[in-house]
């Protein structure tokens, strides 16, 4: 616990953490006296380059503080941000092979009978009237044309699959028959009319709708559509997002040194947006140039495009001056939420939206689940998950003001929140299945929590990355 007053010089971002336990412990009394605890959260949390606690936010900092989005508006303003374009996005015609994972923009309508014949569902022998039944040399196999029609008192030896020939009144499995004198078949067992024949059509008749438009297409949506008869399927495009990794002391390769650090959001942050159903259509790695970011940001063709870094008031903070030189519209600028809280989502152009993640890791993980994916939900057309809880095995805590993402394993009906939670740290969310929303002040043990899943933890990680 780190006792106000004592902070210069210590990371801001770890104060930030600290200062919440601190307010936790001691029952949410405010950090400071009253008088100096103003509306804007920031100006109490020692954030900036190693300034202390009296240190007082740049105007631009301010202006942020006080249009802070609280953390479920920021969502749905996402989700809001692309319903209209979502209507007007022109469906794609896809190989089966590339649909999985998009969603349906036509219904998955028959196009043929299922089963598309009479279809023996054992092994045995076709039969035709009461037993016992003269056998036909020649059986009759999955796959083969027209098999000849049977008259009464005869049977033909079918495999499963096969076509049932005329007149067939049921199928004896090859484990209930057996042969009697001169080679005739008898039934082990009675016999019902029909037993063990699949009728035509039993599953759907051509022209049913098998699955409405919006359905996500699944490994059993593609063998569905397959044994309808589809070798290509109408889809909603995936959103098409570049990302632009901006930061001068970026490495992409080796150790830190020198003050230089590895860019973790580069190698992370494509396959996370392609498990949301977005196309990645670029990652560029532009530093701290203003003016790359401005060309980017005006010759890009992306749906979206994805920054992380540079959205505080630092010197190299480009971010937010590059959006105003474009007169960009601020849809969200600044959420109530730790990490992340300096994210961002703006309208570059009627259809091009700009989600500005904060360069702390963990803090992008919270705009992207945050802001990104919401808006990469609506415009690929993919359904609202349905918000679900979970008891908390332990306490979590909160920030006295805003909500919480924090990463939990998931342990039998528990959610258990990790360590390594700090905004710069990825340590936690890389062994967590999901992030728990912790409301302002905290959670206390055995508290139900709303889940945030990541998707690689329900599904394995090939189901959603191939
Ligand atoms: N005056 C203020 N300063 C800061 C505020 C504020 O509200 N007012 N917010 C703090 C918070 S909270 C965060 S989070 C960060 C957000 O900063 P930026 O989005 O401007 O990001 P940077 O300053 O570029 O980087 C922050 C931090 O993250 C590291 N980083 C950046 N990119 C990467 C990457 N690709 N891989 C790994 N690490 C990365 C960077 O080196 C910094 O350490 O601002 C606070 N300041
Ligand atoms: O400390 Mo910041 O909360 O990483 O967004």
């Amino acid at each position: 616990m780190t006792a106000p007053g004592i902070r210069d010089g210590q990371d801001a971002e770890d104060l930030d953490v600290e200062e919440v336990l601190a307010l936790v412990k001691d029952g949410n009394r405010p950090a400071r006296p009253a008088a100096d605890v103003t509306p804007d959260p920031e100006a109490t949390h020692g954030h900036g380059h190693g300034h202390g606690s009296q240190a007082s936010p740049s105007p631009e900092a301010r202006h942020r503080k006080s249009s802070a989005t609280p953390w479920a508006d920021a969502r749905t303003r996402a989700a809001r941000a692309a319903r209209s374009l979502a209507v007007r996005r022109t469906p794609v015609s896809v190989t089966l092979e590339d649909a999985l994972g998009l969603v349906l923009a036509a219904p998955l309508t028959a196009l043929t009978d299922l089963p598309s014949f009479d279809t023996s569902a054992m092994d045995g022998w076709a039969v035709a009237g009461p037993g016992p039944w003269a056998v036909r040399d020649e059986g009759v196999l999955a796959g083969q044309d027209g098999p000849a029609r049977l008259v009464d008192g005869e049977a033909v030896p079918i495999a499963t699959g096969a076509r049932i020939p005329p007149d067939t009144t049921a199928v004896l499995r090859s484990e209930h028959g057996r042969t009697g004198e001169k080679g005739r078949l008898h039934p082990g067992r009675d016999l019902q009319h029909g037993q063990d024949i699949r009728p035509r059509g039993q599953e759907c008749r051509s022209g049913d709708q098998l699955l409405p438009a919006g359905a996500v297409v699944t490994p059993a949506v593609l063998g569905l559509a397959a044994a309808a008869g589809y070798d290509t399927l109408a889809a909603v495009p995936r959103p098409r997002v570049e990302v632009l990794v901006l930061g001068d002391e970026l490495l992409t390769e080796g150790r830190p040194h020198d003050g230089l650090i590895r860019d973790a959001l580069g190698p992370m942050l494509p396959p996370w947006l392609r498990a949301m159903g977005a196309e990645v259509v670029a990652l560029r790695r532009l530093g701290d140039d203003a003016e790359a970011l401005y060309r980017a940001l005006t010759t890009s063709a992306a749906d979206l495009i994805v920054t992380t870094g540079g959205t505080a008031a630092g010197p190299v903070d480009h971010v937010h001056p590059t959006l105003r030189r474009l007169g960009a519209e601020l849809l969200v600028d600044g959420v109530e939420v730790r990490p992340g809280h300096p994210m961002l989502l703006a309208r570059i152009t009627e259809d091009r939206h700009l989600v500005g993640l904060p360069g702390n890791p963990l803090a992008a993980v919270s705009g992207l689940l945050t802001l990104a994916e919401p808006l990469l939900r609506t415009l690929a057309g993919r359904p609202t998950p349905e918000p679900y809880t979970l008891p908390l095995r332990e306490a979590a805590q909160g920030h006295p003001r805003d909500t919480r993402l924090v990463p939990v394993v998931l342990r039998g009906d528990h959610a258990v929140p990790l360590h390594y939670n700090g905004p710069a740290m990825l340590r936690g969310i890389a062994a967590a299945d999901a992030l728990a929303v912790v409301p302002p002040g905290g959670a206390r043990a055995g508290q139900e929590a709303e889940l945030l899943d990541l998707p690689w933890a329900a599904a394995g990680i090939a189901a959603c990355f191939t």
